[in-house]
């Protein structure tokens, strides 16, 4: 609630400073008035004039000021006649109405800058702050799922792979017994095949049944051999949340289970926003950030390029009318960058002429929205294209087992490091990860168990390391982990307690249990200056590692 009340706070200011720079924007609108030539406007000018009448349009909606931003609405658009006349001509007395507008700017602008006689300026209609469910959630110590499947071979497989990742797993074989279970204790998530003997649809009716039993659904996910839309729609209908179409991909199905069960805390989504006007980008900013979400904000289109860079945005939310620049070039730009073809861009803008904006949607833009933005809208409008955005992006860099970053991916932010750590003279480790004899236990266990193992050490590598750690999987049972800032020594300790610690893992299959050990070796940038030198120097002290006799982490030092 603190945050809340320090959100309002922050907005109230914005407002106020929007009033106080008000007679400001007018004086300048004032003169450009004056500087007009009524029988020739010079274009500039009068883009000029628009812009200042725009801004005032949209700032002033946003803020709440509603009068005030109508009145320089219909303004705006007496200047959009006069600037594009072979459109929609302006009526021939259009420079004594031009006139008159400013002078109604004038009178509306000194009463809303006059404290009324008890001194306080009128409160404008502010929209209410979202309040964002993420402040309020408490995140749940384990995860009950009840996993249904009539494949007995494929319950134990993912039941296993599910518990590699910290779910509590309660197997049904039959939709009767998933039935009897619910009635006893209700699941977390419940997911669940589709086709069971006795019908194709047994799996969805099954979650119907439930409803009409409990008057609720639990979080479902549907899984199925059949990729048809009926199937898919009668998932739908019976309350599912997700379907996977045979045969599934563990880490798919992951990330859906922790988002069900509020397991996951995504990272923020991050949200570049540009616009001339700093207290409007600051005011969507502050609605953005109430969501729970990271923001940066750009005036100047000169440093675009920087900023998509060092930010790395989910999306962008840009206005339309920028002084030097549109919106609408500003997107084309943007989707010339071969980085950048797919980042969703939105418009948020005070712009109502369909024409306009359909043409500045044609640039590849995905949406608008229009100020003053209800602030539900804005976190909606937002949340749903950063969340594909992420989705796409993690299908391209993230390996499909593990969800760890991918060979390309590991290499890459290798690169980008390693060229950070030797410009800020700071220290970075790369480290190389191998499962010892990981052939044997394919070949003794199936290679299905083999994949536990590799899941296993991911999860591990994710809870253990933190945040700024970079983890990858470097190919097949090879792992590459980047530790920025710190020692070959400290290093060292991470890694090997990561080491002790995988050794506890007990895998259980049905000939018994067993557990597994990996052999790393580290390496240090203050040694090897390239991305191969220090690849190879990792790689040598790895295999070092291994002829030793395996199961042991050695650093650089050590072993020469
Ligand atoms: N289950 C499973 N196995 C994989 C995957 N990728 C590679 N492998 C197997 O990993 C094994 C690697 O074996 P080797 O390179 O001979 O090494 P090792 O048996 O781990 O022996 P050391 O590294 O010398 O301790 C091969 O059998 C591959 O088939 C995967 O995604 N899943």
């Amino acid at each position: 609630m603190a945050r809340l009340a320090s959100a309002r706070a922050k907005i109230a200011a914005l407002r106020q400073r929007f009033l106080e720079q008000l007679p400001e924007r007018l004086e300048q609108i004032q003169a450009l008035s004056h500087q007009l030539d009524m029988a020739a406007p010079d274009a500039a000018l009068l883009r000029e004039l628009h812009r200042l009448v725009h801004n005032i349009k949209g700032t002033g909606r946003s803020f709440g000021f509603s009068a005030l931003g109508d009145l320089a609405g219909e303004f705006e658009d007496l200047l959009t006649t006069v600037l594009d006349p072979e459109i929609n001509p302006p009526p021939p007395d259009w420079p004594v109405l031009l006139e008159r507008f400013v002078q109604s700017l004038v009178l509306s602008i000194s009463k809303l800058c006059t404290p009324t006689l008890d001194g306080i300026v009128p409160r404008p209609q502010i929209p209410e702050l979202y309040q964002s469910p993420q402040m309020f959630s408490a995140e749940k110590e384990t995860c009950l799922v009840y996993l249904c499947e009539d494949d007995a071979l494929l319950l134990q497989q993912l039941s296993a792979q599910l518990a590699c990742f910290g779910y509590q797993i309660q197997t049904f074989l039959s939709t009767e017994a998933l039935r009897q279970a619910v009635r006893e204790r209700w699941p977390d998530v419940v997911l669940m095949d589709i086709e069971f003997p006795e019908s194709r649809c047994a799996g969805t009716e099954t979650l119907q049944a439930i409803r009409q039993e409990t008057g609720k659904t639990p979080p479902a996910v549907f899984m199925s051999s059949h990729d048809d839309i009926q199937s898919r729609l009668n998932a739908v209908l019976a309350g599912g949340e997700a379907y996977f179409h045979k045969p599934v991909n563990v880490m798919d199905l992951v990330r859906v289970m922790d988002e069900l069960s509020n397991r996951s805390q995504p990272e923020p989504y991050r949200v570049l926003i540009i616009d001339d006007e700093p207290d409007v980008a600051t005011y969507h900013a502050i609605l953005l950030q109430e969501a729970g979400m990271l923001t940066a904000q750009l005036s100047n289109p000169a440093k675009l390029r920087y900023m998509l860079e060092a930010f790395r945005p989910d999306i962008v939310l840009m206005d339309i009318y920028m002084p030097g620049c549109n919106g609408r070039d500003l997107a084309k730009l943007i989707r010339q960058l071969p980085d950048y073809v797919g980042l969703p861009i939105v418009y948020l803008s005070s712009e109502t002429d369909r024409k306009k904006l359909f043409s500045a949607m044609q640039v590849g833009v995905e949406g608008f929205l229009c100020k003053p933005v209800v602030p539900e809208e804005l976190i909606a409008a937002v949340s749903i294209r950063a969340d594909r955005m992420r989705i796409l992006r993690s299908r391209m860099v993230r390996d499909s087992l593990t969800g760890l970053l991918n060979h390309t991916a590991i290499t890459q932010f290798l690169e980008n490091v390693l060229a950070n750590a030797e410009r800020q003279h700071t220290e970075l480790c790369f480290v190389m990860i191998d499962i010892d004899h990981f052939k044997q236990v394919n070949d003794t266990y199936g290679h299905p168990m083999g994949d536990q193992v590799l899941l296993a050490l991911s999860r591990l590598m994710q809870q253990r390391l933190r945040g700024s750690d970079i983890v990858g999987r470097y190919g097949g049972e090879e792992f590459a982990v980047i530790l920025s800032g710190v020692s070959m020594v400290e290093a060292w300790k991470v890694v090997d307690e990561l080491r002790r610690n995988f050794g506890l893992f007990k895998f259980k299959t049905p000939q018994g249990t067993f557990s597994s050990t990996f052999s790393a070796g580290i390496a240090s940038c203050t040694r090897h200056a390239t991305l191969t030198d220090l690849r190879e120097a990792a790689d040598r002290v790895l295999y070092r590692a291994k002829r030793n006799g395996r199961n042991q982490v050695l650093v650089e030092d050590v072993e020469t």
